[in-house]
């Protein structure tokens, strides 16, 4: 049997004590990740710096020992390597050039060239998959087509994805058009990150949520379905997890007709509706509400017992709702892992 409790989780075992890792766990609040940072000189330097990006991929496992790592990296690289420009403005957040007539979808590359930009990032997984503790998981990730697509025609996160959803409406044929190219860059992406020793990856469809009805199932389940076909149909046994954010009942219909094996939850679902919906078709993950990364103390043992008890009763990961913020304090952190392995 592996010793990696988080594989186990994903192969559908109830574990008496549920593996952890958390969703930016290499990130802004952690001194050593700054002091990091500053070396490499920019975000992006540092995400296609293999030794400095495996270096903070390991800093939360140092300092936590989490039994997941996961890759330091962006879902905006894809993007990039389909010959978006890319930059970030500090304090802001990402800016790319914009995807919004025929002409610059155009001048987009084709799906299977996006290795010669992307190569530094699975260098970065085969340093990782050498230098982890041997029960530890090295999970791979990749945007979402819908939610990487929202950052390509907007050039920037928007509060409820305008652009995309007018483009949509707009010129459906080059909406469409545009997640086909980002599924099939997603795939070979995610193909190669385990190709290098990738142990399971992700799908984050942070925007998941503004999706609704048809368009729910046509640009976030069906590409997810798509995805992950393909992924398992290379690499038989991957074992994937999808994360459509804020998706509401529709994180039923992910565990049902994706054929992912973990579905992870924001904290705006209850953990104990999603034992009873989703758990039974697929590993669940997440659900602690970030803020008591910041706030901590007796609320935050409370909340990360309730969520642990709620999901007792089946395979079960534990983790956030979504990323730590960079106002978190490591003590919280510890605190939480505390609390989950009952120290
Ligand atoms: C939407 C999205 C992005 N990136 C990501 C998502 C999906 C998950 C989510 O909803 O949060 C995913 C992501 N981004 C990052 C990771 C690394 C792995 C991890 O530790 O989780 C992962 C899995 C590093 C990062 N990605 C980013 C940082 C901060 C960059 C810095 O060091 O200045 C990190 C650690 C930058 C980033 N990257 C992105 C934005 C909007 C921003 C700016 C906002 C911010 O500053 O937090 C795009």
């Amino acid at each position: 049997m592996s010793e990696k409790t988080i594989l186990r989780a994903l192969a559908g075992e109830r574990l008496p004590t549920p593996p952890i890792w958390m969703m930016r766990q290499a990130g802004r609040y952690l001194p050593e990740y700054r002091a990091t940072r500053e070396k490499a000189g920019d975000f992006l330097s540092l995400c296609y710096n293999p030794e400095l990006a495996a270096e903070v991929t390991l800093q939360p496992i140092r300092r936590f020992g989490f039994d997941g790592a996961i890759l330091f990296a962006d879902i905006l690289l894809v993007p990039q390597a389909l010959g978006a420009d890319l930059w970030f403005v500090t304090g802001e957040g990402p800016r790319l050039s914009t995807v919004t007539r025929q002409e610059d979808f155009d001048k987009l590359g084709p799906a299977a060239d996006v290795h010669e930009t992307l190569s530094p990032i699975y260098e970065t997984v085969r340093i990782l998959s050498r230098a982890l503790p041997s029960e530890t998981t090295l999970i791979g990730f990749a945007g979402a087509p819908w939610t990487v697509a929202t950052y390509m025609i907007a050039g920037r996160g928007t509060p409820d994805q305008g652009p995309a959803h007018a483009l949509k409406a707009e010129n459906r044929p080059l909406f469409e058009a545009l997640l086909d190219r980002i599924t099939a860059a997603t795939i070979e992406y995610l193909s190669a990150q385990v190709e290098a020793g990738a142990e399971c990856v992700k799908l984050f469809d942070s925007w998941a949520g503004s999706l609704h009805g048809a368009d729910f199932d046509a640009y976030a389940l069906e590409p997810a379905r798509r995805i992950i076909a393909e992924l398992k149909a290379r690499h038989p046994g991957l074992p994937v997890i999808a994360f459509p954010r804020e998706a509401r009942e529709h994180y039923i219909g992910f565990a049902q007709a994706t054929g992912a094996d973990c579905v992870a939850i924001d904290d705006s679902v209850e953990a104990a509706w999603a034992a009873e919906h989703v758990q039974p078709h697929a590993c669940v993950q997440g659900n602690l509400a970030s803020r008591h990364m910041v706030t901590g103390g007796a609320d935050l043992v409370a909340d990360t017992k309730r969520i642990v008890k709620a999901l007792s009763g089946g395979p079960h990961i534990f983790n956030l709702g979504h990323g730590i913020t960079p106002d978190a304090d490591p003590a919280n952190v510890q605190l939480m892992i505390d609390t989950v392995r009952g120290d």
